[in-house]
């Protein structure tokens, strides 16, 4: 490991690398799968898991369904090729088109939206499978505290490099890893439905989010607002994800 104990950016760039470099070793794996969206939490992923491997130890998977924008597709193939990453593209509307089909089903956009993480995932762990690599996951710890992640879809992976840092850090891992500008500045999505913004969902914005989660850290849970009450409701209900499955062994 190597020693770091400042927490400046250029340090932080090197912990992570040092995390992904370990974890592939230990596992020894061939390298990383990492599902590239044309967002901004996969594109800093990417970027440090080629710059903790190298880019030829990292394959990068887009996996459109009918309301991802087109122009995500261009921004991922942008990334993978500024950066010497293959690129595949694996298509998911047909065969979640044949879930929504499936009986016993209510069809909600949550639910599309739901059904295609979790395509993802699985399409993603099979390639690993294939290939002798691990699965990167991309969640930050400012959705991860809010449960804003399909449960078993994008938030399940075999590493999480950025799962310790806030939105806001991620921004700036951005631009220090020369994320493009039209990934960087776009706004966040989780491409569930067209047009679907995080921050419309949320209602509220990743900078009131990331000061609100950082307040309730600091005081204890004590709320100090109606935006750090909202936030501590996202983190009570969402608990369920952070926790492993109920079981009689930890009851
Ligand atoms: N108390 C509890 N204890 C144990 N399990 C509990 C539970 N409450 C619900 N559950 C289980 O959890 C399920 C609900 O969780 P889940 O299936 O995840 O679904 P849910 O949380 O309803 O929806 C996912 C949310 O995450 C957002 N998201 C997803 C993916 C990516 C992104 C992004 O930013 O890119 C955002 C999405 O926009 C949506 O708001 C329930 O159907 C139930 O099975
Ligand atoms: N169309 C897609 N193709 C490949 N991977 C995807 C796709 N949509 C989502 N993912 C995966 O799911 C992860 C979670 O999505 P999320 O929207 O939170 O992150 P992002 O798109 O990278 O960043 P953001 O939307 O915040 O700019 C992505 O980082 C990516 O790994
Ligand atoms: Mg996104």
């Amino acid at each position: 490991m190597t020693e770091v104990t400042c927490d400046c950016i250029g340090c932080e760039i090197v912990k992570i690398k040092d995390l992904i470099r370990q974890t592939v070793w230990g596992a020894h794996a061939h390298g990383i799968v990492v599902g590239i969206s044309g967002g901004i939490d996969s594109a800093v992923a990417c970027s440090l898991c080629c710059k903790a491997l190298g880019p030829e130890r990292v394959l990068g998977v887009n996996m459109p369904v009918s309301s991802n924008d087109p122009a995500d597709h261009d921004d991922a193939e942008e990334l993978c090729r500024s950066m010497g990453v293959e690129l595949i593209t694996v298509p998911l509307e047909e065969v979640r088109s044949a879930f929504l089909a499936a009986p016993h089903i209510t069809d909600t956009p949550i639910l599309r939206g739901n059904i295609a993480a979790r395509l993802r995932m699985t399409t993603l762990y099979n390639i690993a499978a294939a290939r002798s690599l691990l699965v990167c996951g991309t969640s930050n710890k400012t959705e991860y505290m809010i449960g804003y992640s399909t449960k078993w879809g994008d938030s399940a992976a075999d590493i999480q490099p950025l799962l310790h840092l806030w939105k806001k850090d991620v921004f700036l891992l951005a631009k220090e890893l020369g994320v493009p500008d039209s990934i960087i500045s776009k706004p966040p999505s989780a491409g569930f439905w067209e047009g679907q913004s995080d921050e419309g969902e949320l209602g509220m914005t990743y900078a009131e989010l990331d000061a609100a989660l950082i307040s309730l850290e600091r005081s204890g849970g004590i709320p100090a607002n109606p935006i750090e009450e909202k936030a501590l409701g996202f983190v009570k209900y969402s608990m369920h994800k952070r926790v492993p499955a109920a079981n009689l062994l930890t009851t």
